[in-house]
């Protein structure tokens, strides 16, 4: 059982190196020679035809951020490698038709809107706190002693997260959309498991397998009001794009792959890392549990801001376990960014682990979970704000950073409110890169009714 977090960066380091590798149209990783050029926190490495750029270094991630041009984009050995998965939605889209894509989804995931599933969130979580428990009963009355048992909170955060997207994303058909997920869990699960072989014809039979059974869906049958990609359309006043029904449908498809794969497991990895950091901290789980205690009734938006201990433990955990760990950009034309060119072709590699562990920027403290440093706020938590990347940067940052937020605020002060998290002697610290980072043998903590 660990005593304080730790990270095991090398192991992430190596995971996304041999991804980037294996991406590379097949070519056997024996054949392909490494240059590695270090100059301060910026490394070039390439690999066959493909130059790369690894940037640590805050002025050159303040321009990335800065830089609004549809020239920098996702790359594309990357976006062939998780066609199966996402079609050719808003993550792995690039140029007109990544923007068009935007102006779609994004305004679905602003803050007005968000508000209004505030209720749904916090219905979702009652339930499954009624399971819980439920559960805490039963072993209560089985050991006889005081309402706690080891529950595997990762799992469970999953399907709590996975009933939110679908209820916000499929309204009234949510139970089909749910249908609809699950095929997807399947599809991302085999992905993960095949990571670094992208190339094994294996891979690619499973994953078209379960594309097909995707795209059987008739997006008509799931096109209700309140259908979230069927909201964005009727807000698009295009008559051109009403007119295309084919694109329409291709739009509904990819829209509920991409939501689904960028929005369901990302908040709820966030939500298990926080609370085994609370279990590691009782100190400041009681601090949380006061304050929530001292807001009262969680009623309303304004009182969730008010939980400002929450919002630094939530910052500084995304901040030690952010689940994405590389933003990816390939230059499309060559680029000046500052004082910095960047050639046509290069891919910028930015590791968000080594942006959120680097002592000069955050102190000699940077490995320990301190949440204060958050007390003024991003920009007084370090030196540079810009390295700061949980949601990544610029015009791809994340559209769903708001209904994230909102999510894991509702959901850990409801929890936080009725249990309270230790560790279990069974967890085994171990977290791994599968896509995002997650434990690897589950996130088993000690349940206790408050
Ligand atoms: C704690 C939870 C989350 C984290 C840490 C997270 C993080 C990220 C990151 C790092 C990116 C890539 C940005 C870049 O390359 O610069 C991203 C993109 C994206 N996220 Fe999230 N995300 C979260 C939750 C969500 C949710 C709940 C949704 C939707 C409901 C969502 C939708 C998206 C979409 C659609 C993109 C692609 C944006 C684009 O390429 O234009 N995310 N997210």
């Amino acid at each position: 059982m660990p005593t304080k977090p730790c990270f095991d960066g090398v192991r992430v380091y190596l995971f996304a190196y041999i991804w980037a590798f294996t991406g590379l149209e097949n070519v056997s990783i024996v054949t392909h020679i490494y240059i590695y050029i270090c100059t301060g926190k910026i490394y070039m490495f390439s690999t066959g035809t493909h130059q790369h750029l690894v940037v640590h270094e805050a002025e050159l991630i303040k321009e990335l951020k800065l830089h609004k041009s549809l020239d920098l984009g996702t790359p594309s050995y990357l976006s062939k490698a998780v066609e199966p998965m996402l079609g050719n939605g808003i993550i792995k889209a690039n140029g007109q038709h990544w923007s068009f894509q935007k102006k779609l989804i994004a305004p679905e995931f602003f803050l007005h809107k968000v508000k209004g599933i505030a209720g749904l969130m916090e219905e979702c979580t009652m339930a499954m706190i009624s399971t819980w428990e439920r559960r805490l009963g039963e072993s209560s009355r089985l050991g006889g002693a005081a309402a706690a048992a080891e529950f595997m909170v990762d799992q469970d955060l999953r399907g709590l997260s996975a009933d939110i997207i679908s209820r916000y994303c499929f309204g009234s058909s949510f139970s089909q959309g749910k249908n609809i997920f699950a095929k997807l869990a399947n599809l991302q699960e085999a992905l993960s498991h095949q990571s670094l072989v992208f190339g094994l014809p294996n891979f690619r039979c499973k994953s078209i397998i379960v594309y097909k059974l995707i795209d059987k869906t008739d997006p008509e049958k799931h096109y209700n009001a309140d259908f979230f990609p069927r909201r964005a359309i009727e807000r698009y006043g295009d008559s051109e794009l009403h007119q295309d029904k084919r694109k329409i449908e291709r739009f509904i498809v990819d829209s509920c792959k991409n939501i689904y794969f960028a929005g369901y497991e990302t908040t709820a990895l966030s939500a298990s890392w926080t609370l085994m950091l609370l279990a590691l901290h009782p100190q400041w789980q009681q601090r949380v549990q006061a304050e929530i205690i001292e807001t009262g009734s969680l009623d309303n938006l304004d009182k969730l801001n008010q939980l400002k201990t929450l919002s630094m433990v939530i910052q500084e955990s995304l901040r030690l376990y952010a689940p994405p760990v590389m933003l990816v950009r390939e230059a499309f034309e060559d680029i000046k960014l500052g004082d910095f060119q960047l050639p046509k072709g290069v891919h910028v590699w930015s590791f968000i682990p080594e942006l959120h562990r680097d002592p000069d920027n955050w102190g000699p403290d940077v490995g320990e979970f301190k949440p204060e440093r958050f007390a003024g706020g991003i920009s007084e938590a370090c030196k540079y704000p810009q390295a700061y990347v949980p949601f990544g940067y610029g015009t791809r940052m994340c559209i769903g950073q708001t209904f994230a937020m909102l999510e894991l605020k509702i959901v850990l002060s409801l929890l936080l409110s009725r249990f309270s998290f230790s560790m279990s002697p069974n967890y085994r610290h171990s977290p791994v890169y599968k896509m995002f980072v997650m434990p690897q043998y589950g996130m088993r903590l000690i349940v206790k009714g408050v």
